[in-house]
């Protein structure tokens, strides 16, 4: 009981070490080039349940401490007044539904946004060694078919059109993509989301080149 104690750090020490992370993710994602202007975002789950969020319409590459804020599950602003992400109805979407999720990303790379402009409601992806990066996936030899759901303005409609996917998939895959828009992600932590992420943006690049070879 007291180990309990004095293994879960104050909530205060929980969010400035979340706040520190989402920093350093945005930049890793700007590095690349998917989070052009100011597009994505990037949350962490909290010990107390609730979730630190970057903060809606700034550049994510660019972030310091007062870009991120917390909410509840339900995505309402624990602080009256801040004005988290746009798309928290999602990142919280994740969290609700997989209590195992402990951190989401989301980015507008080139090979997401133009692979899932051009149709079908997922994006296969098969024989890549890095596929070892996705739970269950011991050799390159398995395959992910990541879901493919139409853009909507209203997040709340396009999370239960996420949620439907969901219930009809056997397995889901950590990942999915919204038309046109760009890539969610989420792993049990901040450095397994990053991988994750690096890791389907880097097949997504590959799909890209074998279309423009085609
Ligand atoms: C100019 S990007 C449009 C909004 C979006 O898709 C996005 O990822 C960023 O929105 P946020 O409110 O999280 O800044
Ligand atoms: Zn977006």
């Amino acid at each position: 009981m007291l180990d309990d104690v004095l293994a879960a750090p104050p909530a205060a020490d929980a969010f400035a070490a979340a706040t520190a992370a989402i920093i350093q993710a945005g930049r890793r994602m700007d590095r690349f080039g998917w989070v052009p202007a100011t597009a994505g975002n990037i949350s962490l789950r909290l010990p107390d349940g609730s979730v630190a969020i970057t903060r809606s319409g700034g550049h994510k590459g660019f972030l310091d401490a007062d870009g991120v804020i917390r909410v509840d599950l339900q995505g309402r602003p624990l602080r009256a007044g801040d004005r988290s992400s746009a798309e928290t109805g999602l990142h919280c979407g994740i969290y609700r539904r997989f209590p195992g999720a402990g951190a989401v990303l989301h980015g507008h790379s080139v090979p997401v946004t133009h692979l899932s402009r051009s149709g079908g409601d997922a994006i296969l992806l098969e024989g890549y060694e890095l596929l070892k990066a996705f739970p269950g996936l011991p050799t390159h030899a398995g395959t992910i078919a990541l879901p493919v759901v139409d853009n909507d303005q209203d997040i709340g409609r396009l999370q239960a059109v996420v949620e439907r996917r969901w219930d009809a998939l056997a397995e889901v895959p950590p990942g999915y993509l919204i038309r046109g828009h760009g890539i969610y992600v989420w792993g049990a932590d901040m450095p397994t989301a990053l991988t994750r992420l690096e890791a389907l943006e880097f097949m997504l690049a590959c799909e890209l080149e074998k279309r423009r070879a085609a």
